[in-house]
């Protein structure tokens, strides 16, 4: 039996999740965000030709030679008339050079006497100015829509004047995770229970990423299952994922309901771990139900969930394909289409050498912390030899 792949399940999922309004915020709001419309400079940073230094503004073609001090200028001040040969002008860090003065000589350069000083080399034109416009030129495009708002972001619009920017309206997500044997942590175990791991890091991942989330619970109880995507708040969320029942088991009700209320989009792809995974279209909302192995649902959190988060928000594709070849053989055959987590070090003929990791098991997320990206091996192929060239993608570490 041959299922969907992953690249069409992502179309698939493209096609149903659509880019959220615009909405406007102050800038200080902004951080984490992501930009609706470019955003181009509105002056030029800096705005006027400025002293990079404490000293005197001078004609660097008068050095050597002795100048009259006329006055000082100070950052908030501008010198008003242009320097005449001879003149100096006492001049502050930050403040406009004045017209007519090609040098800032800084203080410790000088010999200062009364209202004279004393430049005693040759001084290069431009000398401690820093240019009118040299970070921004006016209308200079500065980001571009989808570009997430990070700190130094925020600190470069707030250079360009910028007090209010136009983002995307944060996506509203719910968590769900299902399993009867599941122990919120804090809480004792009980025989057979777990903790629930899918719950806090798919509620951080999310939150990492952009999302506002809310969380919920659903049992392992047929009518409950269903009754949880009937439910009309599901219409608030741009996504409803939950983890857990997802695979053949005897109380793995998720698929069958997609199937039986509401349009299914797929179920079970050419992809593991993670295979176990069905979408559906749930009136407005889309839900993506992960398997429950936190490691197989975190490949689907990184191949289909991330995407489908960059749809809405408007930001270009989050994955980065790279081409590698295996430093260590892989031993088992694939089935489906196997997707292996790889540390990842460039090598100077232009690809990766991929080095799996040790622990690929469908529970585990420990390894994803020395993962730089995943292996990619075709369905259907035999044990891979150490230099096997594969293809893969970078796993992202953030927005
Ligand atoms: N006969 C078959 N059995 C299974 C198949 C199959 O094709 N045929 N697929 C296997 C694969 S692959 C996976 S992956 C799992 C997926 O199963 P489910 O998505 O139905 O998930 P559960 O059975 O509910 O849980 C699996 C596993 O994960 C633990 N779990 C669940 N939720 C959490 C959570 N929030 N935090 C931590 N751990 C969680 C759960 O206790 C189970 O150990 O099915 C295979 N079976
Ligand atoms: O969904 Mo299962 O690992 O294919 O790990």
């Amino acid at each position: 039996m041959s299922y969907l792949s992953v690249s069409d399940a992502q179309t698939l999922l493209q096609s149903r999740v659509f880019t959220l309004p615009a909405e406007a915020i102050p800038l200080r709001q902004a951080l984490g965000r992501t930009l609706a419309a470019p955003v181009l400079a509105g002056t030029d940073v800096p705005p006027f030709a400025r002293a990079a230094m404490d000293g005197y503004a001078v004609r660097a073609d008068e050095c050597p030679g002795t100048f009259t001090v006329v006055g000082q200028v100070r950052a908030g001040t501008v010198w008003p008339t242009p320097l005449e040969k001879g003149q100096a002008v006492r001049i502050l860090t930050g403040a406009p050079v004045p017209v007519g003065a090609t040098a800032v000589v800084e203080q410790e350069r000088v010999i200062r006497q009364d209202n004279t000083v004393q430049i005693e080399r040759a001084i290069r034109p431009g000398w401690n100015i820093m240019e009118k416009g040299h970070e921004y030129r006016q209308g200079q495009p500065l980001f571009e829509a989808g570009h997430h708002l990070d700190a130094l972001s925020i600190g470069q619009l707030a250079a360009v004047g910028v007090a209010t920017v136009s983002v995307r309206q944060r996506p509203r997500i719910l968590v769900a995770t299902s399993g009867d044997e599941l122990v919120a942590p804090g809480a004792p175990l009980g025989p057979g229970q777990v903790y629930d791991t899918n719950g806090p890091l798919f509620e951080a991942l999310l939150t990492h990423w952009g999302a506002m989330v809310d969380r919920a619970v659903i049992p392992d109880d047929s009518d409950q299952v269903a009754q949880f995507f009937h439910d009309p708040k599901l219409q608030h969320y741009s996504l409803v994922l939950t983890t857990g029942g997802a695979s053949v088991g005897d109380y793995d009700f998720i698929p069958q309901i997609f199937a039986r209320d509401f349009e299914r989009l797929f179920w079970r792809l050419d992809m593991h771990p993670g295979k176990a995974v069905a979408a559906a279209q749930i009136g407005t909302t889309v839900a993506i139900a992960l398997s429950g192995n936190p490691g197989a649902a975190l490949i689907g959190f990184y191949l289909l969930v991330l995407p489908a988060l960059a749809q809405l928000l408007g930001r270009p594709f989050p994955l980065t394909a790279v081409e590698g070849v295996l430093t260590t053989p892989y031993p088992k055959p694939t089935r489906e289409t196997r997707f292996l987590k790889v540390r990842l070090l460039p090598t100077d003929q232009g690809f990766y050498a991929m080095t799996p990791l040790e622990d690929q098991s469908s529970d585990a997320i420990r390894s994803f912390r020395e993962a730089d990206g995943l292996a990619v091996i075709p369905h259907g192929a035999p044990p891979q030899p150490a230099g096997t060239r594969l293809s893969g993608w970078l796993l992202p570490t953030g927005p």
